[in-house]
């Protein structure tokens, strides 16, 4: 498996996972322009590493393209010969770019699924959407569902525009759950603690709190009023939050960043 960009953020936590997993590391090759971040990233993982595109995907089943979205374009074009002449199975982990623009870019007949991936993939509680192109056999889905078995779970969505959702779910999801907790950081902190008390506390009870999420039989919304004493502190404060309208911000804020996917693609699949 050759991870094009894999020294990145996400196929680096991909990656990382899998290894960490027990997928074996010699089985796969990530390749990358920096040449010290690669060769940092193989030594820490003990996968293999490629600055040559090309000779990477030569002998290469099954190609991960990685890149960010801005420089798919420029990268599909150089490795195109190749891939239209092997027809790999190629999985995508950008957002906001469509199936169609890929069979352009790389010709037609490639089989190709756009998986869209979440960072927590590196300790093994990823979240994958999964979508497949037309000519995609169940041999080559069950690739892809294993690569995101290994890191987490795994979604396989009906229509193209489902991608879209996941990404304003679970893609995006961890930072806006990183920006709730450097929140409460900071404002602990305001308050009088000492940072690093206030970093170990508020991370312990993300943690806390969604391992009992998924633990429990009751949903999210019992779990909050078990925690809410009537007339009690939680009370006070999840109230300041619908004052504040919190439901309805983190709504727009889904609705946001599913709307930046569909303009880029309008803005990449040129
Ligand atoms: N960061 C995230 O949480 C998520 C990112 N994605 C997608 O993953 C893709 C990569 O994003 P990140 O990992 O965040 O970006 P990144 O910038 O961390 O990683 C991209 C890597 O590709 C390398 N690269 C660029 N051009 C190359 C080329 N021609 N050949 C080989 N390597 C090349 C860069 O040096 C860099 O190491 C994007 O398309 C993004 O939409 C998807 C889900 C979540
Ligand atoms: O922000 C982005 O565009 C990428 C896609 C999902 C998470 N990060």
């Amino acid at each position: 498996m050759v991870f094009i960009g894999g020294a990145g953020n996400m196929a680096g936590a991909v990656i990382g996972g899998m290894v960490a997993s027990g997928y074996p590391a010699d089985k796969i090759v990530a390749t990358g322009r920096d040449k010290e971040k690669l060769k940092a990233f193989c030594d820490r993982t003990g996968v293999h590493g490629s600055t040559d595109n090309l000779a990477a995907i030569e002998h290469a089943d099954v190609v991960v393209l990685s890149v960010k979205p801005q420089v798919m374009k420029e990268l599909c074009e150089s490795i195109a010969e190749k891939v239209s002449a092997r027809k790999p199975l190629v999985i995508t982990l950008a957002a906001g770019i469509p199936l169609a623009a890929y069979q352009r870019w790389l010709g037609a007949g490639v089989p190709i699924i756009r998986a869209m991936p979440n960072t927590p993939a590196l300790v093994g509680t990823g979240v994958t959407g999964l979508y497949a192109g037309d000519g995609v056999t169940d041999e080559q889905k069950s690739v892809a569902t294993q690569m995101a078995d290994a890191v987490g779970i795994a979604l396989w969505v009906e229509q193209e525009s489902g991608i879209d959702q996941v990404i304003a779910v679970s893609g995006s999801g961890p930072a806006y759950y990183f920006q709730f907790m450097e929140s409460m950081i900071d404002a602990a902190e305001k308050a009088g603690m000492d940072r690093a008390d206030a970093e170990r506390l508020t991370l312990q009870t993300a943690l806390g709190a969604a391992k009992l999420a998924v633990a429990a039989d009751v949903d999210v919304a019992q779990l909050k009023r078990n925690v809410m004493s009537p007339n009690g502190t939680t009370e006070r404060a999840v109230k300041r939050f619908q004052e504040g309208g919190l439901p309805e911000l983190v709504a727009q804020a889904m609705g946001d960043c599913a709307a930046r996917a569909a303009e880029m693609a309008k803005e990449l699949d040129k």
